[in-house]
């Protein structure tokens, strides 16, 4: 905060739930004044976290006279945006996307010209690159921004040496700050990794957790949206309050279930990497990964949705023969973190760089069991119907 409200630009790198949003919005109320034309931009890589960002902010300047907005659907289709909409307001929260739609778009009266700060959060994830990375509109965003006068904090939970080398040939006067030890999980994480055999292991294990009595609100990760739909399908049936979120549902839906979680309505909710990032429940008690996170970032920030705020958390990881290539580098953040690993974790053999690339995502078999015994009843019924059909030709 110091740094920021002497006006130098910062990299700043600290454990999850550490505070890092007030730590970033603090010194921007503080130091935005009183002036005429937009002068902060905070971006966030999701929606959710852009929501929660703005709900922070609202509070942080209450009194301040500081005027905050958040790019929401709703504000756009509302004609909020429109010639003297950088007048408005004083400080931008959205995600790269939607601001990009906003800039192309000559109605929409965004003018970053009189901007001074550029706020990435997450910045790790901003930066990027590929096809569904943000580091190509993050760039269209620079562009934009006048870089002689705007100046830059970048803040996230992990650190990576592209961001660092970035920031360290682009900006001026950087100041680098690292809380803790790069790269590791909040101490107040109690973390344990599960062996579960097969994918129908992961359904017998979870649904053992819950016999043994789970303590809500719980989140439980998968690698993909459709993963989250087979697993709600099957969970449903368990009598547990269940839900689900993953970016293939209406934003409505997905800020209803948000809001039902946050509120204690939903016990158990179903999530994607979507929700790995930044989203703050108050007392999650425990983070399940279903499946196992595809990097040591993913696996930190992941966690890092208990033990916030110095609160306590507990972390179960499911893991089968399939995740024997990342089990490595999870197990070695665990044992950084001062979790008790088998040793045998930590001595197996770095994957082959050409065997795995880098983040890659594991093809596993599907989790519903009714999926599975529907497939199982087609591929019987159809090598029966052959059987029936070379008999009768015969
Ligand atoms: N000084 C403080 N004292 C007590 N609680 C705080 C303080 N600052 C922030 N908090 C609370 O700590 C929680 C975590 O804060 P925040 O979401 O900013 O964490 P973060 O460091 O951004 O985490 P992540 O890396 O997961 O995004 C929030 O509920 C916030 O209200």
């Amino acid at each position: 905060m110091a740094a920021m409200c002497d006006g130098r630009q910062v990299l700043v790198c600290a454990p999850t739930g550490s505070g890092k949003t007030a730590a970033f919005l603090i010194p921007l109320i503080a130091n935005l004044g009183v002036g005429k034309g937009l002068r902060a931009l905070v971006l966030c890589p999701s929606r959710e976290l852009a929501k929660q960002t703005y709900r922070e902010c609202i509070r942080l300047s209450a009194g301040t006279g500081v005027r905050p907005h958040i790019i929401s659907k709703v504000s756009m289709s509302d004609n909020k945006f429109g010639p003297k909409f950088s007048l408005k307001f004083d400080l931008l929260i959205g995600t790269p996307n939607r601001l990009i739609y906003l800039l192309k778009r000559e109605d929409s009266g965004l003018d970053l010209s009189s901007l001074k700060w550029l706020v990435i959060d997450e910045s790790d994830k901003l930066f990027e690159s590929g096809v569904k990375g943000f580091g190509d509109q993050l760039q269209q965003i620079y562009e934009a921004c006048d870089p002689a006068v705007v100046k830059r904090a970048l803040f996230s939970a992990t650190y990576t040496i592209d961001v660092a080398r970035w920031c360290k040939h682009n900006l001026k006067d950087l100041v680098t700050i690292i809380v803790g030890q790069r790269n590791t999980t909040a101490d107040q994480v109690e973390q344990e990794l599960v062996f579960v055999g097969n994918e129908n292991g992961k359904l017998i294990a979870f649904r053992e957790l819950v016999q043994k009595g789970l303590t809500p609100p719980v989140l439980v990760f998968v690698q993909s949206k459709e993963r989250a739909k087979e697993l709600f399908d099957e969970l449903i049936y368990d009598n547990i309050n269940v839900d689900v979120i993953h970016a293939d549902r209406p934003q409505l839906q997905r800020d209803n279930v948000v809001q039902a979680f946050r509120e204690g309505k939903i016990w158990v909710l179903i999530c994607t990497e979507l929700m790995g990032r930044g989203i703050d429940f108050k007392g999650v008690r425990l983070v399940v990964n279903y499946d196992f996170p595809n990097s040591a970032i993913s696996y930190i920030h992941r966690i890092g949705r208990t033990g916030r705020a110095g609160r306590p958390g507990k972390a179960l990881t499911f893991f089968t023969e399939d995740d024997r290539d990342s089990l490595r580098s999870i197990s070695a953040v665990m044992k950084e973190s001062g979790c008790p690993v088998p040793d045998y974790m930590l001595k197996l053999k770095k994957p082959k760089s050409n065997s795995r690339k880098r983040n890659q995502v594991i093809e596993r078999e599907q989790i519903s069991t009714q999926l599975k015994k529907k497939r199982k009843w087609k591929k019987e019924n159809k090598t029966q119907n052959e059987f029936v059909k070379t008999t009768a030709t015969a």
